[in-house]
C-alpha cells in the first residue's frame, strides 16, 4: 500500500513523516527529491537557467533557492513553469524509490504536498491529510524560515486553500495542537489502517 501524505506548507508534513519513519515505515519525500533533480549537471538544472537567467545562481554556480522562490512564489506564470521543468524528474525518481522500497516493506508513504493541485493521487493508495488553521500556518512558517508575512503568505496563496484539501482527503489529521496530540492522532489513523 502507498499511503499519500500531503497538505499545505507548514502544515506539518515533515513532522508527521518523521513519526511514520519511527514505525519503520519508509517515506519517499518530493522536496527532497525536488532539491536533487535541480542540482548542477541535470537537465532540470540547465532547463530553469535557461529560462530564468544566471541572475538565479549563487556563486559556486548553485540555484540559489531563496531568489528563485521569491519569483515564483510572486508571480504565477513563471511558477508554472518552474514546475513543468521539475515534476516530472520528480515523479519518475518518486515512482521509481516507492517501488524499490515496496519490496522491502508492505507500505510506503509518499509525501508529496502538491499531491491534490497536480492531481498526482494515481500514484497512492490513500491519502493522508495534515491540516492546521490559517492562523497557526501562517506563524509557524514564518517561524521557521524567517519570511516576512507578506513572503509567507505568497507561499501559501500559491498552494490549493487545505480547505478545499479536506473534502478530496481520505483521511484528516488536525495539527493545530501539540506534538504530542500530533503523534496520538498519527498512531490512530495508522490502528485504524491496520497499518501497525
Ligand atoms: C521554489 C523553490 C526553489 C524554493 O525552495 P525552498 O528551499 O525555499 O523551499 P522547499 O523546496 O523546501 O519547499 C518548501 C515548501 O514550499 C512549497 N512549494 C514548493 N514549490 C512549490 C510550488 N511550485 N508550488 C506551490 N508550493 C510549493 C511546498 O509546500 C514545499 O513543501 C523550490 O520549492 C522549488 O524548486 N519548487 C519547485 C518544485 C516543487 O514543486 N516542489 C514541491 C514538491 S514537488
Ligand atoms: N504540533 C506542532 N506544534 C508545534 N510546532 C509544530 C507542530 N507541528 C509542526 N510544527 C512546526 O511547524 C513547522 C512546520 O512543520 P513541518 O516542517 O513539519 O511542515 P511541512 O508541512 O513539512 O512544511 P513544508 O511544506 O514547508 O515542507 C516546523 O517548524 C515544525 O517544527
Amino acid at each position: 500500500m502507498i499511503i499519500g501524505l500531503t497538505g499545505g506548507i507548514a502544515s506539518g508534513k515533515s513532522t508527521v513523516s518523521n513519526f511514520l519513519r519511527s514505525y519503520g515505515l519508509p517515506v519517499v519525500d518530493a522536496d527532497v527529491i525536488a532539491r536533487q533533480v535541480v542540482e548542477k549537471g541535470h537537465p532540470a538544472y540547465e532547463k530553469i537557467v535557461e529560462y530564468f537567467g544566471k541572475h538565479i545562481l549563487d556563486e559556486a554556480q548553485n540555484i540559489d533557492r531563496k531568489k528563485l522562490g521569491s519569483i515564483v512564489f510572486t508571480n504565477e506564470e513563471k511558477r508554472l513553469m518552474l514546475n513543468r521543468i521539475v515534476h516530472p524528474a520528480v515523479r519518475l525518481e518518486m515512482k521509481n524509490e516507492a517501488a524499490a522500497h515496496l519490496k522491502e516493506s508492505p507500505c510506503v508513504v509518499m509525501d508529496i504536498p502538491l499531491l491534490f493541485e497536480s492531481e498526482l493521487t494515481h500514484m497512492v493508495d490513500r491519502t493522508l491529510l495534515v491540516f492546521v488553521d490559517e492562523e497557526t500556518q501562517l506563524s509557524r512558517l514564518m517561524e521557521r524560515d524567517g519570511y516576512t508575512e507578506a513572503e509567507a503568505k505568497s507561499r501559501i496563496a500559491a498552494q490549493m486553500p487545505l480547505k478545499d484539501k479536506v473534502q478530496l482527503a481520505d483521511a484528516v489529521i488536525m495539527n493545530n495542537g501539540s506534538l504530542e496530540e500530533l503523534k496520538e492522532k498519527v498512531e490512530i489513523q495508522l490502528h485504524e489502517w491496520k497499518i501497525i
